[in-house]
């Protein structure tokens, strides 16, 4: 995966947005491309206006009119203006724009126009590489692309950018107790939601979601999904049936393969995990608990995508915790905060949202941060300074 997502790709510009851009992006042109005006008014040469003010206006005879989109207008002399539009050509001759807020017409000739201000050479006038020059570069490579780089590459005429390829990744939740949110449920059964989940938050970082498949603890069902999942993936996240129960299908299917490792890792949430392989694409199976999850997602999965992909990591911030908290020896605890204002030492405030089960998905939802506490540590007192990974 990452040595794909190295390479780059064309794209049209509508389909860039939040790529990376693989190739710095020079100037074809200038920018702006011609002279034109930034104001609604009257292109003149300054030498005519130099004098004018609202007592003695300069009388200048109007040749024309030059709209946005126009060929250039007439040219202008020393005792002549050309009425023009913003982002109209300027005129040849003329060396400055007067707003029409500081002309009025001439009440006793309909063919001149009065300015009442002076203007100095260049003023309301946009001239090419004000913006850029040929040759510059607008954007580097390795930047995110946002609505203001798109601008940019438009209004430079190019329709594509060369961006580094998305992972393609393929999703598959297993669990036959599961039944996709707003269907009924039978007895036992909950609402789905880790294939949604693991959905987005693969694309929040950057990856296309070629599948999201379901399966029930059946293997050939499952095996189904994968075959189906790999189809079209560079990796694909199973979520679920990793642990120790007698329906682990993900588990039972992948853990034999050459390569696979199945393990439990000592964190909490987020203790069982795995990866394999099915017919040659890389499997990375996540632990069914909601909470484990999108934490494994986070901790463990998420940087790796982000390098994969050219963007930055996550930083991780500082925090001073509300209130005493506990957690497991020998595991490093990712306790789920919401980051409260500033506490007076220049910090925010962590506020645990809920108890450390990974079952505690609702109240997940209130969370902004994990907050990181080390496998040495048991307790810590309220005000502890600590390090939150954003969600
Ligand atoms: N004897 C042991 N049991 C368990 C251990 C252990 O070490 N020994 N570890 C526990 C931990 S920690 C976790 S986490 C879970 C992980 O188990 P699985 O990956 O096998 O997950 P499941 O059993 O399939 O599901 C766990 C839980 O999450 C619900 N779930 C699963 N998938 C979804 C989904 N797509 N949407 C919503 N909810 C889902 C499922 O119904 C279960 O309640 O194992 C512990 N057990
Ligand atoms: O991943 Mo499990 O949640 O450690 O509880």
């Amino acid at each position: 995966m990452l040595a794909r997502a190295a390479q780059s790709t064309r794209l049209p510009l509508a389909a860039c947005p939040d790529s990376v851009l693989a190739r710095d992006l020079r100037a074809a042109v200038d920018l702006p491309l011609f002279v034109n005006s930034q104001m609604d008014g009257y292109a003149v040469r300054s030498a005519a206006v130099a004098e004018a003010s609202p007592d003695a206006p300069a009388r200048l005879r109007v040749v024309g009119a030059v709209h946005a989109g126009d060929g250039p207008g007439p040219g202008v002399d020393d005792d002549e203006a050309c009425k023009i539009m913003t982002g109209a050509p300027v005129p040849e001759g003329a060396d400055c724009v007067v707003p029409v807020e500081d002309t009025s017409p001439d009440p006793d000739d309909d063919s001149a126009v009065l300015v009442r201000a002076p203007r100095a050479r260049g003023e309301f006038v946009r001239s090419p590489g004000d913006d850029v020059r040929t040759g510059d570069v607008v954007i580097p490579a390795g930047v995110q692309l946002r609505a203001r780089h798109l601008a940019a590459a438009a209004s430079l005429g190019e329709s594509a950018l060369d961006v580094r390829p998305r992972p393609r990744v393929g999703v598959v939740a297993t669990g036959s107790e599961l039944v996709a949110p707003g269907r009924p449920l039978g007895p036992g059964q909950i609402w789905e939601s880790n294939s949604l989940t693991l959905t987005a938050a693969l694309k929040a970082c950057g990856c296309e979601v070629t599948a999201t498949l379901t399966s029930g603890d059946d293997r050939d069902e499952f095996t189904a999904a994968l075959d189906s999942a790999v189809s079209d993936a560079d990796l694909v996240v199973t979520v679920g049936a990793v642990s120790m129960g007698d329906a682990e299908v993900v588990r039972q299917v992948l853990e034999g393969r050459d390569g696979a490792r199945f393990a439990p890792i000592a964190m909490q949430p987020g203790g069982p995990q795995g990866m394999s392989t099915w017919r040659d694409t890389p499997v990375v199976c996540l632990p069914g608990n909601p909470v484990s999850a999108l934490v494994s997602f986070v901790v463990l999965l998420r940087p790796v995508i982000l390098e994969a992909v050219g963007r930055s990591p996550v930083q991780p911030v500082r925090a001073r915790l509300s209130r005493d908290v506990t957690s497991p020896a020998g595991k490093v605890q990712f306790l789920r905060a919401a980051l409260g204002p500033d506490s007076g030492a220049g910090i925010p405030v962590a506020e645990p949202v809920s108890g450390p089960g990974s079952h505690l998905v609702a109240s997940m939802a209130r969370a902004d941060v994990l907050v990181e506490i080390p496998a040495d540590v048991t307790s810590l007192a309220a005000g502890t300074e600590v390090e939150a990974i954003p969600l």
